[in-house]
């Protein structure tokens, strides 16, 4: 365990418990704090992992906005999700205001904290966070495509039977409609992935719509995604908490699109320490900068 690593949860939903649950076990944090506007969620969601955080080493308690603004990292997952149908995009006027009063609420946020979003639209509302928060660009991280690329190496694990972490291949842009695969560069123990029998017989927008839409089929079925978005983002909080310099796809301001979007970042103590350009083919770039596009549009106008 790392002695100065308290993490605050703002927003303890079904995606906030689940990244609670999947970081205590990890045995790095000294202490999460759990914040809601919905007292009841706080104490019930307290008492309930409170259960499991006595047999890791982790303590669990509710706080305030302004204690999670003291935090060494704060994760924001309060706000609405998507119905069935519904794209990421048309929750913005709701978590913009959500978004707005947690971070009004958490001033004066500690000047060193990093602030990972996780609530959608996450690409939007991590650009307006870091414009609320006044944090550099580098403290302030969405957890962006990291999700999608984990569906896609899950699926592309199965096609050519090997396991996903071993899969080098990237989903970029935005976490939503008009991401994209960066095929060109994707790799299997080194071996770029179009030079596999596999490649030509291989339905590649299949796979695109399959990762892109995984959400909505589960929100379907289940009417949520949490364990996945949980997962991920224990993750990247391990990756601050312990400096380890991973690389993964986060949703960071790229200069050189000029929009906060998702390329593979390196993550540590000071959030993003650098970000990759991932060597894309004409047609891939050309699907990037679409997505800038997009995203640009909306991010412009907060
Ligand atoms: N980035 C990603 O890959 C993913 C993002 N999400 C997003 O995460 C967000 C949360 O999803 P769920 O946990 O399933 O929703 P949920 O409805 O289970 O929980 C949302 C929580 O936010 C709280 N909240 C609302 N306004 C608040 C405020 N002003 N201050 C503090 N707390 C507030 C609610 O009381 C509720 O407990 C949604 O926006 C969803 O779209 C979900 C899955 C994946
Ligand atoms: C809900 C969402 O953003 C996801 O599961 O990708």
């Amino acid at each position: 365990m790392v002695a100065h690593s308290r993490v605050a949860i703002v927003g303890a939903g079904a995606v906030g418990a689940s990244l609670a649950y999947a970081l205590m076990f990890k045995n790095i944090c000294s202490e999460i704090l759990i914040v809601d506007i919905n007292p009841d969620i706080v104490r019930a969601q307290v008492l309930d992992l409170a259960d499991a955080a006595c047999i890791s080493h982790t303590s669990i308690r509710g706080a305030t906005a302004e204690e999670a603004g003291q935090a060494d990292i704060i994760v924001i997952s309060a706000g609405a999700k998507q119905k069935e149908g519904e794209p990421r995009t048309k929750l913005i006027e709701r978590n913009y205001r959500v978004l707005k009063n947690i971070i009004g609420g958490m001033q004066p946020i500690r000047p060193d904290a990093v602030m990972l979003m996780v609530a959608n639209p996450v690409d939007i509302l991590t650009h307006i966070a870091r414009k609320l928060s006044g944090l550099p660009a580098s403290q302030v991280i969405g957890s962006g495509t990291y999700l999608d690329t984990t569906r896609l190496r899950v699926h592309l694990g199965e096609v050519f039977d090997v396991n996903p972490q071993s899969v080098n291949a990237f989903v970029l842009g935005e976490h939503g409609d008009s991401q994209m695969v960066a095929w060109d560069s994707a790799t299997i123990g080194g071996q770029p992935l179009n030079s596999f029998p596999e490649w030509e017989s291989m339905d590649r927008n299949a796979i695109e719509k399959s990762v892109s839409g995984k959400a909505m089929e589960i929100i379907r079925l289940k009417g949520a995604t949490f364990y996945g978005i949980g997962a991920c983002a224990a993750d990247l909080v391990h990756t601050i908490v312990l400096n380890k310099k991973s690389v993964h796809p986060v949703s960071v301001f790229v200069e050189k699109y000029g929009v906060t979007l998702s390329m593979p970042a390196k993550i540590g103590w000071e959030g993003v320490q650098h970000v990759y350009d991932v060597p894309l083919g004409k047609e891939e770039e050309e699907r990037l900068v679409g997505s800038a596009e997009a995203l640009r549009e909306i991010q412009e106008l907060y």
